[in-house]
């Protein structure tokens, strides 16, 4: 699992280091970390390093400080090194190094900057060490008017060079992810001591690219992540595997509440993607044409025009496809949320929701979604969230502040699909690839949300084997979901050579995608993690 933490909780962390009068050991190592990964991506994009151009944005800050002690390593190995001072001064130790290894520093003024900036955009590599985790705000003056250059010269160029962001990119807030514009957009993110949390929620992680973590020796001191994302070998060892005597009902029964006459399609991709992650069995309850539909696609599921309370199930989806006129429909689904039972509430649900809920109730919006149920929830002059382009500048705190006001799990559908606990766990999950932008899409992820829910329910041993209690164990289940649709879509994007997929196609994919992670993990870890879960 990747854990991240907030500007402030690192900075924490390397006060006791600082004290002990380790400042320039760390700067030491988070350059050398930071020149390493430079070169590495020199060489795996096929350059030579002798003679290759590197310039340096550095600013007055240690951030600064970074690049140049970076970018002196670099010019010591032979490769042509500038520095543009956007703050008049530098770091002076950093400075003085960078000069005696033949780097040549330039100070920023107006007159300067189109030409700097026409230098940089040339360069192999561009260094974005101007602003850190101790800014505040985002690129003023004459730094902010060479960012607007350099990255409208890369845009308008042909070129082979790409920009690596030194801790984070200059302009985004450490903590939550926004952007302050203008921002250096980088290939690559070479962050110190830790991950930071506005490196993995958008658009911080838009603009940070890829992200690796130089360890500076501060690990030991940091306190509980602020955000955590699983990896694949995290899905292989909490994924539920089936007791030796287990049957159907055992298993789990997912209850599904979705599909109307105008979308009878999502009933059937929830259908597939609870189907295809694990589930013992499907209960869909709906519309009889629409349950006709259902069984020719999926004879497996178990159709009946019942009420919620005639079903036995161990958790319920409930709301996609389903519009405000779906009046049956809607009644339903307020029986199953009211039912205590954990419930996935997708898509037409999330305008009719109680306004308090439980930890074990998890919203599906997307960002739209969520802009609607802040603005219902917080009315419409508090509402910082007021429409979609409010909650994508501002991901993380749009799905903590939606957790918080509703009391639910908010599980936010994006790039990076953020979830997050009414008490304070998020976990941010990356794994898919922008063709899961695609009609029905999230009809299978919230089938194999709930799939998850009613297989593993209270199962807390999954959430302790990670370390989170309580509230937060809804997170990890969400997250799980949302990390396996992603890989799942992945795969089969790279099935097709990575070209388009259909939502079908990510259903199918799940099977195969459960399998390879669960080998990643041992057997062992496997066979602990069996359980199985009575009827109620
Ligand atoms: N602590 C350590 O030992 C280690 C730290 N490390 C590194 O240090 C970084 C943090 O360094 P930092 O604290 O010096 O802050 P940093 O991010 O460089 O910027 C602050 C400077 O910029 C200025 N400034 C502020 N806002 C501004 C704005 N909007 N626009 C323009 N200027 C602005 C502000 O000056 P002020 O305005 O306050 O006079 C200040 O001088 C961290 O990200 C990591 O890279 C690693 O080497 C590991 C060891
Ligand atoms: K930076």
């Amino acid at each position: 699992m990747i854990s991240a933490y907030t500007g402030t909780q690192v900075r924490e962390a390397e006060q006791p280091l600082l004290a002990a009068g380790l400042g320039d050991v760390l700067m030491q190592r988070a350059a050398h970390g930071l020149a390493n990964a430079v070169i590495t991506e020199l060489r795996a994009r096929g350059h030579r390093l002798y003679g290759s151009r590197v310039v340096v944005l550095a600013g007055k800050g240690n951030n600064g400080g970074d690049g140049l002690y970076a970018g002196a390593f670099l010019a010591a190995r032979g490769m042509r090194t500038t520095a543009v001072l956007t703050g008049g001064a530098a770091h002076p130790a950093a400075l003085a190094a960078f000069r005696r290894a033949g780097g040549r520093a330039e100070k920023l003024d107006g007159a300067a900057q189109d030409g700097l900036a026409a230098e940089a955009a040339r360069a192999d590599v561009v260094i974005d060490a101007i602003l850190g985790t101790g800014a505040t705000g985002g690129l003023r003056g004459d730094a902010a008017g060479l960012v607007e250059a350099v990255s409208r010269d890369l845009a308008g160029a042909d070129r082979g060079g790409f920009v690596v962001a030194c801790d984070l990119p200059s302009g985004v807030n450490a903590d939550t992810g926004e952007a302050a514009e203008p921002v250096l957009r980088a290939d690559l993110t070479v962050t110190f001591g830790a991950a930071k949390a506005g490196l993995l929620a958008d658009p911080g992680a838009d603009y940070a690219g890829r992200v690796a973590v130089v360890p500076i020796g501060i690990e030991e001191h940091l306190p509980g992540p602020a955000l955590r994302r699983l990896e694949p070998t995290d899905l292989g060892r909490i994924l539920p595997h089936p007791a030796r005597r287990a049957h159907k009902y055992s298993r789990g029964v997912l209850g599904i509440v979705a599909g109307s006459t105008q979308y009878p399609g999502a009933a059937v991709l929830a259908c597939r993607g609870a189907l295809a992650a694990g589930v013992g069995m499907v209960r869909y309850l709906g519309p009889p044409a629409v349950a006709d539909l259902v069984r020719q696609a999926c004879p497996e599921v178990v159709c009946s025009d019942g009420t919620v309370a005639d079903n036995r199930v161990q958790a319920w989806l409930v709301g996609s496809g389903m519009g405000p006129g779906d009046h049956e429909q809607l009644a339903r689904a307020a029986d199953a949320i009211a039912s205590g039972l954990p419930v996935v509430a997708d898509a037409g649900a999330l305008p009719a929701l109680p306004s308090r809920l439980d930890p074990h109730v998890v919203l599906t919006p997307h960002a739209g979604e969520l802009a609607a149920l802040l603005t219902r929830l917080e009315g419409r002059d508090d509402a910082r969230f007021g429409d979609r382009d409010a909650v994508e500048a501002a991901t993380l705190d749009a799905a903590r502040k939606a957790a918080t006001l509703t009391g639910a799990t908010v599980l936010l559908k994006g790039p990076a699909t953020l979830v997050a606990a009414p008490e304070g766990t998020v976990f941010s999950q990356a794994d898919g690839t922008p063709w899961l932008a695609t009609a029905g899409s999230g009809d299978v992820l919230a089938g194999v949300i709930g799939a998850l829910l009613a297989q593993a329910g209270p199962g807390v041993w999954l959430s302790r084997s990670l370390g989170i209690s309580g509230g937060g164990h809804w997170t990890v289940l969400a997250a799980l979901g949302a990390s396996l649709h992603g890989l799942a879509g992945t795969a089969a994007s790279d099935a097709r050579s990575g070209g388009p997929v259909t939502a079908g196609a990510i259903a199918d994919a799940i099977p195969q995608t459960w399998g390879k992670v669960s080998m990643l993990s041992n057997s062992g870890a496997s066979k602990r993690n069996s359980h199985s879960q009575p009827l109620r």
